[in-house]
């Protein structure tokens, strides 16, 4: 079943010095159940595609399906969760306060709440955290909580930009381990913006290749490898060929010429 429809989707941006093709002719299907990791060097138009499905953007061309609905129709029926790059947690709630905002915004009753917010915090194995505040906790562990936050209404769909950029390698193996098993429980379908290849091969059941000037895509790959992956798989021949297709869509793309 198709997910996410994208045909020919086109964004510039009109700017000072002129207009910026974000995106050019994208086009892209995304089955439920994907795991999809979008990969490129800076200014490729991963975030702007991401973005355009979340109708933060709104494309200048092209057609957007999210759920068989316009993205825009999509987001009113809150059928994603979205995980920025920073946590961007607020210092003065807790950690259970933090995730409760967005279901207190759309209107969930207490006991609801309540009880999704312990599941979300045991999804992310943050059980017995939800009464510390965020500065209590380590960066890891922050960005898991946004992730709770994101997960807390239950959309079918994840839309993470770079979400563990910003994280020391030891922390990202975890937390990637981490997603996986929880892509799994959950059976999501999950969007990924990433700027390395371990992590979108490690991840992914596809990746596409993404290069600027105009952003496009040069490369979409299907991965062979099994749904269940030890972080020792990173180690297979397997692996380490997909990871060469990664690399040499991103050269086709010129892209770190
Ligand atoms: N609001 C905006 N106004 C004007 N130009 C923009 C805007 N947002 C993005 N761009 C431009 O569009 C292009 C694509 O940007 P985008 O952030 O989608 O790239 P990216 O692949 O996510 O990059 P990075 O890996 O650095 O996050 C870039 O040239 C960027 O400067």
């Amino acid at each position: 079943m198709t997910v996410i429809q994208a045909r020919d989707v086109s964004l510039t941006f009109q700017t000072a010095d002129g207009p910026v093709h974000a995106l050019k002719d994208v086009s892209l299907t995304i089955e439920r159940g994907d795991f999809v990791s979008f990969i490129g060097p800076s200014g490729c138009g991963k975030t702007t595609f991401l973005r355009a499905i979340a109708a933060l953007e709104t494309p200048t061309a092209g057609k957007l399906e999210v759920a068989d609905m316009t993205p825009d129709q999509a987001r009113r029926q809150r059928a994603y969760g979205y995980v920025f790059q920073a946590p961007g947690l607020y210092p003065w709630r807790t950690i259970a306060g933090n995730i409760s905002l967005p279901l207190e915004i759309m209107g969930f009753a207490r006991a609801d709440r309540l009880q999704r917010i312990a599941r979300v915090l045991d999804l992310v194995d943050l059980a017995g955290f939800g009464g510390k505040y965020p500065w209590q906790l380590s960066g890891g562990m922050q960005q898991r909580a946004s992730i709770a936050r994101a997960l807390a209404f239950d959309a079918d769909i994840l839309l993470m930009d770079e979400p563990f950029g910003a994280l020391d390698e030891i922390v990202r193996d975890r937390l990637n381990e981490a997603l996986l098993d929880l892509w799994k429980k959950t059976g999501k379908t999950i969007g990924f913006v990433t700027h390395s290849i371990p992590e979108a091969v490690y991840l992914s059941t596809k990746i596409v290749v993404m290069s600027p000037r105009p952003g496009r895509i040069t490369r979409v790959i299907d991965s062979p490898l099994p749904r269940d992956r030890p972080l020792e798989i990173r180690d297979t021949p397997e692996f380490i060929a997909l990871a060469q297709q990664v690399r040499d869509g991103l050269r086709e793309g010129h892209s770190y010429d």
